[in-house]
């Protein structure tokens, strides 16, 4: 490997790959992956981690005989867990000579762009100094709706933030299969996907497990995202000797999900707006704005407004729809809504511009749904 960069891998593992059949967290499942990463860390990859587990790790101190199903309990349960987690895997990397930290993360702190951006300053100077970066989702602050729910999708919105070469997705199966295996036992093993199709979505069920969240549907969705900010994907089996290197080889078995980065590969504002934002109102385009956006790649000017909906301050993430109610896209507007009810179309009027082209995201550019 070459030391002029070094390469930044998100590593992220399930609660499946964690924990002993009776939904505990194992110690010796935690050592060896541990193991696994400090052979990456050796090699001189930067490295993040997502670590699921906390519920996991805290349910039976909490008094509950198996994994809670109530919110409340489920959160209790994560902030026993979680400082347990972390004490446990920093005294594994710290046996090697490693200093890990911990980063609890809530969907809202990637819906506000400031507090998203420092996540990123933070991470990067973890990194520039070797330190092991363990991400979590905070559980015990998040409410139903307003979480991430599964660690699969937070990796990949972090892979996307610190501009990472690779996400290693570990979980209880090595890859993804042509139909769900709890269902088919003659499920194939793909082995390598370019592209994610409507078969490839089809294929995708639920987690087969009572403790992981997302299944493979979510390990899906986040392989999109990461495509889409022009990262690879590699999904395969925790506890497989040498898995982690060898997927930063491509000699592991499992699923690779390639992509090459390219132009449309999102840059950071652009990432954030897609997967991150919240929006706050709608602006209905006519037809003409409509083609000018999508064939020419045009910023959206007065003329091509034809309906203003919501409330919304000027800087605002807005969802821009056709006259049919089809969402084509999101961008941060210029004008707050009030003001644009009140942009005439006249010749002086059109010199100004409603939404940037430089800060639109359509569902073309990218062919996934922005907004996962
Ligand atoms: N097409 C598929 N290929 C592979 N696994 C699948 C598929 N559809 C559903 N699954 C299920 O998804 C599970 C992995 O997801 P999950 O239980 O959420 O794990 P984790 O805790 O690692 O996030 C697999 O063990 C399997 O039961
Ligand atoms: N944040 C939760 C993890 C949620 C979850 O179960 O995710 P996963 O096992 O990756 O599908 C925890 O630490 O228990």
């Amino acid at each position: 490997m070459t030391q002029d960069k070094k390469k930044r891998v998100v590593i992220k593992v399930g609660s499946s790959s964690l924990t002993s059949r009776q939904g505990e967290i194992s110690r010796r499942k935690l050592e060896k992956l541990a193991d696994e990463i400090v052979l990456l860390k050796d090699e001189g990859y930067e490295v993040v981690f997502v670590s699921s587990g906390a519920v996991a790790a805290g349910y039976r101190k909490l008094g509950c005989l198996e994994r809670p199903t109530t919110l409340p309990e489920k959160q209790a349960a994560a902030s026993i867990g979680q400082g347990l987690l972390i004490e446990a895997y920093s005294e594994l990397f710290l046996s090697h000579g490693y200093v890990a930290s911990q980063i609890l993360i809530t969907r809202s702190d990637f819906s506000d762009e400031n507090r998203y951006n420092n996540v990123r300053n933070t991470l990067n100077v973890l990194l520039e100094r070797g330190i092991i970066p363990i991400v979590n989702e905070n559980d015990t602050v998040t409410v139903d709706r307003l979480k991430f729910g599964d660690n699969d999708t937070l990796s990949a919105k972090v892979a996307g933030l610190i501009e990472a070469d690779k996400l290693i997705v570990l979980s209880d199966i090595d890859g993804l299969y042509d139909s769900n295996p709890n269902d088919n036992k003659q499920a194939k093993l793909l082995q390598k996907v370019r592209e994610i199709t409507p078969e490839i979505e089809a294929a995708a069920g639920g987690s087969g497990s009572t403790v992981g969240t997302g299944g493979m549907k979510s390990k899906i969705d986040a392989a999109k995202i990461a495509m889409a900010s022009g990262i690879s994907t590699f999904l395969g089996k925790a506890g497989v000797p040498n898995i982690l290197i060898d997927a930063v080889n491509h000699t592991a078995k499992g699923t690779y999900f390639e992509t090459e980065k390219n132009t449309l590969n999102l840059n950071h504002k652009k990432q954030w707006i897609a997967f991150n934002s919240g929006t706050e109102g709608e602006l209905i385009i006519n037809s003409e704005a409509k083609t000018s956006l999508l064939k020419h790649k045009q910023s959206i000017l007065p003329s091509g407004i034809h309906d203003v909906k919501g409330y919304f301050r000027k800087g605002a993430v807005i969802i821009i729809k056709d006259t049919a109610g089809e969402e084509i896209g999101r961008g941060v507007i210029n004008y707050s809504s009030e003001k644009l009810k009140t942009l005439s179309t006249d010749a002086h009027e059109n010199d100004k511009i409603v939404v940037n082209i430089d800060y639109l995201v359509c569902h073309l550019e990218l062919s996934i749904p922005v907004g996962l």
